[in-house]
């Protein structure tokens, strides 16, 4: 046990590629925690999803041991925070575990978005500042430029940046002497009844869910019973420990110390993210540590097997993956075209991207999503109000009185010369104005209000493709306002794809629903008869395209030819096939579900 002078509990906040992983693997080198031999290019990004992704997903925690210029030994506790702001909210528990942060911006780059929305985060959750500006290595790094930018924009002086290069291991002793300088001791009452935050949580095959604990005060052995607040489940310590990187089991936690316990749940509901743990006699007693928020999914989709046969399997491979993931809902969903799947809710675009890639690669099932869909409020005539996920859910509109949309605070920066691209690119998007700031006399801070619906429809890559890469984007939800929204049904040979139904704003159905009908025509491959598409709105089409019939038979150039030629081709044919979905009497590709996405694009 370190005495809590001699401990110091740190995060490190950066925008998405800015260095937080390469800078925490060099200061994991730097104390020896891990060697350099040991160290893999990402310590901290377990998953192997992760690393391929080149982001960071869960949180974690490592102790460092640092003998210090004083002489002196510190317990170093590094929290990892998730980079994306589909987690803010474990962001932000993450934070509440730490005394300080290190605020790293890279040299060549400046402040972004996220290292804004983080930094707001870190200032909410009182915490000390330490500004590293990174990648000074490179030669179009501009360290006195962002430095300058460190001190106009979050207002730290700007001798207190230090510069470094967490690529060449520059700066990275500076660094660890200003955590013992600049960031404060943890505080807490030993004596206390146990409180403890837990900042993350995972579900392991042979311990249970192993918690991420911040203890605040008190402390906790192996073999007590412990209680959790928000969840009002109760759990033996199995076992408790910290990680060196690896879990090491020591059997107690105290007060300011961070760590784990294995608690044997089985499931992470019963311990989640924000949750207080304390002592069953305790409860009553004492005040949770931070006000518990379940996360709540903000995009849905429907995911359907390919193959209606894998059914079973697809629940079942939810039911794991929910297991680990507290903020993943979904339930059983009928499709007129699809057929039995699942209704999902996802925190945002990324976390449904993870979800989909885990089916497909961990689970290996040929699942098709449908396109994203946001929660509206709808108002009935007779005043009642009801959530509707799923467009093709919605009440005809003669039964509505008005609905509600979910909104989005949206902030960008850029680079000033893209100024008028972007206020176009949100105007066509129902984006509201709020706000332009400038942050030098080249890079301005651009805030609007935006419906949400409107952002999950490839909105960031349109962002980034008339930026040239250069704007960066951070969102948080802002409200319900109400908006003149219509229902676009998309018929295929007249019938109607429930899977295709989409909800927009009457003023872009028309032109939206052209477009949409155009790109399903060069999607659905052509049939032996010749299929019409139809957009409509009520029993009133908008748009309309046909898929002409096939001419040839595929396997007519094989009349009498060599068989295995003939078998390859229907091999091929075959694998094709697989993901598309027989509607009606017509096949549909995966691809047609998913054009919404891509209207954009002019392919
Ligand atoms: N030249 C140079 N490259 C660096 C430096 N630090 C990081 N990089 C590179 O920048 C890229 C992003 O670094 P990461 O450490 O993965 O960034 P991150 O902020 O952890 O990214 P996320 O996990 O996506 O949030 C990688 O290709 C690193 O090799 C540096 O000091 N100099």
């Amino acid at each position: 046990m370190t005495d809590l002078a001699h401990i110091r509990n740190f995060c490190i906040i950066a925008h998405i590629d800015h260095g937080k992983s390469t800078l925490a693997d060099r200061l994991l080198e730097f104390t020896g925690t891990v060697s350099k031999r040991e160290l893999m290019q990402q310590t901290l990004d377990q998953m192997e999803l992760e690393r391929e992704k080149g982001i960071t997903i869960k949180a974690q925690a490592v102790r460092m041991r640092y003998k210090a210029l004083n002489g002196e030994e510190y317990e170093l506790n590094l929290i990892d925070t998730p980079g994306h702001v589909d987690f803010t909210y474990e962001v932000s528990r993450s934070l509440a575990a730490c005394e300080g942060a290190l605020l790293v911006v890279d040299s060549t780059q400046g402040i972004e978005a996220q290292t804004l929305a983080n930094l707001y985060l870190a200032l909410e959750a009182n915490l000390d500042l330490i500004p590293v500006i990174n990648k000074i290595d490179l030669p179009s790094a501009e360290p006195e430029r962002v430095r300058q930018e460190v001190e106009d924009v979050i207002g730290i002086p700007k001798e207190d940046c230090i510069l470094a290069s967490a690529k060449e291991g520059i700066g990275t002793q500076d660094i660890l002497e200003a955590i013992i300088k600049n960031i404060p001791p943890p505080k807490g009452d030993l004596n206390a009844p146990l409180r403890a935050l837990v900042f993350d949580s995972h579900y392991d095959a042979y311990k249970g869910v192993i918690a991420y604990l911040r203890v605040m005060d008190g402390s906790l052995k192996v073999n007590e019973r412990i209680a959790l607040i928000a969840s009002e489940s109760s759990a033996e310590i199995l076992e408790a420990g910290y990680f060196h990187p690896k879990m090491t089991s020591v059997g107690e936690l105290t007060t300011g110390e961070v760590g784990y316990i294995a608690t044997g749940f089985k499931n992470v509901k019963d311990c989640r993210v924000g949750d207080t743990v304390t002592v069953p006699s305790a409860l009553g007693t004492i005040q949770p540590l931070a006000g518990y928020e379940p996360a709540k999914p903000m995009v849905f989709a429907g995911i359907y097997p390919v193959d209606s046969n894998d059914y079973p399997e697809l629940r079942e491979a939810l039911d794991r993956l929910k297991l680990n993931d507290a903020a993943l809902f979904y339930e059983p969903e009928t499709s007129n075209a699809l057929g039995f799947g699942f209704r999902c809710g996802f925190l945002g675009l990324l976390h449904m991207e993870i979800i989909q890639e885990r089916l497909e690669r961990e689970y290996n099932l040929d699942i098709l999503a449908t396109a994203p869909s946001v929660a509206y409020h709808v108002t009935k005539m007779g005043g009642e109000v009801i959530e509707v996920d799923n467009p093709s859910e919605m009440p005809s509109f003669g039964e509505i009185e008005k609905i509600e949309e979910p909104t989005m605070d949206i902030s960008i920066f850029t680079p000033s010369r893209y100024i008028g691209t972007i206020m176009d690119l949100v105007t066509t998007r129902r984006g509201i104005y709020k706000d332009l700031k400038y942050i030098e006399a080249e890079r301005v801070l651009l805030t609007y209000t935006m419906p949400l619906a409107e952002l999950i429809i490839d909105f960031y890559d349109q962002l980034k493709s008339r930026t040239q890469g250069y704007a960066s984007l951070d969102y948080s939800f802002a409200g319900y306002l109400e908006a003149d929204l219509v229902k676009l049904d998309i018929l295929v040979n007249a019938f109607p794809v429930d899977a295709l139904s989409l909800i927009m704003h009457k003023d872009n159905a028309y032109y939206q629903g052209r477009a949409l009908v155009e790109k399903l025509q060069k999607l659905i491959p052509r049939q032996m008869f010749e299929v019409p598409i139809q957009a409509a709105i009520g029993s009133r089409v908008v748009a309309r395209e046909t898929v002409r019939a096939m001419r040839k038979d595929v396997l007519a150039k094989c009349y009498g030819g060599d068989i295995s030629r003939k078998r390859k081709l229907l091999e091929k044919q075959k694998e094709g096939k697989k993901r598309m979905k027989m509607v009606g009497s017509v096949e549909i590709p995966q691809e047609a579900f998913m054009a919404i996405l891509s209207l954009g694009d002019n392919n």
